[in-house]
């Protein structure tokens, strides 16, 4: 990793604490300057040792920085940006860590103006139901897919050095366009929590809830552990990743009606068959997230 001498995090919860720590860990050196919305997260974060000294707002925790993360709500990111542009140096890098990208990138545009080619989108992914500094660790992106979605204006050396740093903290950085990752991340990262917040708001919804709760076992918790996360981050994806996740959710519920309907039917060969086949696609899955575990 090129010398970062100084690292400004906007939003050190989970995201930003983790990348903090991780950067750190790669290089000693780098200094980090945290500013949080929340007083107590930057408290914690010094008592922890995740940033070393604490600004009064995004515009002073960016002046000075070689490299400004901001990880904080997406819906939060655009007056981030704003607050950011007036005080960023010639070539210092912003880049992000939002779970969506189309309208990060949209309203980058109007937020950074002639900056524009210094910011680089990006989305880690990994993470965890936890929020919050005290849950971060500088072992999040060990082995993890980091996606960056340059925009043709982005400078060739500022996704250098956002690579170098995802690469750093252990990532394994890919290149996509913002609508790709917002259709790819609908299907396998929004409509999963998405059913797990409501699968959990059903449940909770009946007069008998305290005896489902009571009975709900490995099954129940596995499938709902995402129902854990922070309402607030998942209000802003489902909110501006709109047109991709209600595409999912209907998908999904076609799906639904399919098996609606063979259990209706009393079909047992062909509900059998679309388990078996669901079952093999999920091994051949997981068998393949092993070999790139392994050939890294
Ligand atoms: N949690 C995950 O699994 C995960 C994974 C990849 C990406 N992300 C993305 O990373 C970002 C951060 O998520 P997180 O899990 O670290 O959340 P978090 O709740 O742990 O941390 C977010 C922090 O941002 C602060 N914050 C919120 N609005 C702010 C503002 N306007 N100004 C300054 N600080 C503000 C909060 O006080 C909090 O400390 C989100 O955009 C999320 O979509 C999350
Ligand atoms: O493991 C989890 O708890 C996560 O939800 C992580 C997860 C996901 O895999 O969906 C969630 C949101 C992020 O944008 C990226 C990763």
């Amino acid at each position: 990793m090129r010398r970062l001498k100084t690292l400004a995090v906007v939003g050190v919860g989970l995201i930003g604490g983790s990348f903090a720590q991780a950067l750190k860990r790669a290089d000693a050196g780098t200094t980090v300057v945290g500013f949080d919305r929340d007083p107590r997260a930057l408290e914690r974060a010094i008592a922890l040792g995740v940033i070393d000294t604490a600004a009064e707002s995004a515009t002073e925790a960016a002046r000075g920085a070689d490299l400004v993360f901001i990880a904080v709500p997406v819906r939060q990111i655009g007056a981030i940006l704003r607050d950011v542009a007036s005080s960023l140096g010639p070539d210092a890098i912003v880049t992000d860590a939002g779970s969506t990208k189309a309208e990060v990138v949209r309203i980058a545009r109007d937020a950074l103006k002639d900056r524009l080619p210094r910011f680089v989108p990006g989305h880690p992914i990994a993470g965890r139901e936890s929020s919050g500094v005290d849950a971060a660790t500088p072992e999040l992106f060990r082995g993890a897919r980091i996606v960056l979605t340059p925009m043709p204006e982005t400078a060739p050396d500022a996704l250098d050095v956002a690579r170098d740093c995802w690469e750093a903290a252990g990532g394994r950085v890919a290149i996509t366009r913002p609508e790709e990752h917002d259709q790819i991340f609908a299907a396998v990262s929004h409509l999963p929590h998405l059913l797990a917040f409501a699968l959990v708001s059903e449940i909770a919804s009946r007069g008998n809830s305290q005896d489902l709760f009571g009975f709900a076992a490995g099954g129940f918790r596995d499938f709902t552990r995402i129902a854990g996360s922070s309402p607030e981050m998942w209000r802003d994806i489902a909110l501006q990743n709109r047109e991709a996740l209600l595409f999912e959710l209907d998908s999904y519920a076609g799906r639904l009606a399919v098996f609606r309907e063979l259990i209706e039917r009393g079909d047992g060969p062909a509900l059998e068959r679309l388990m078996r086949e669901a079952k093999g696609a999920r091994a051949a899955w997981i068998a393949g997230t092993r070999r790139s575990a392994s050939n890294e």
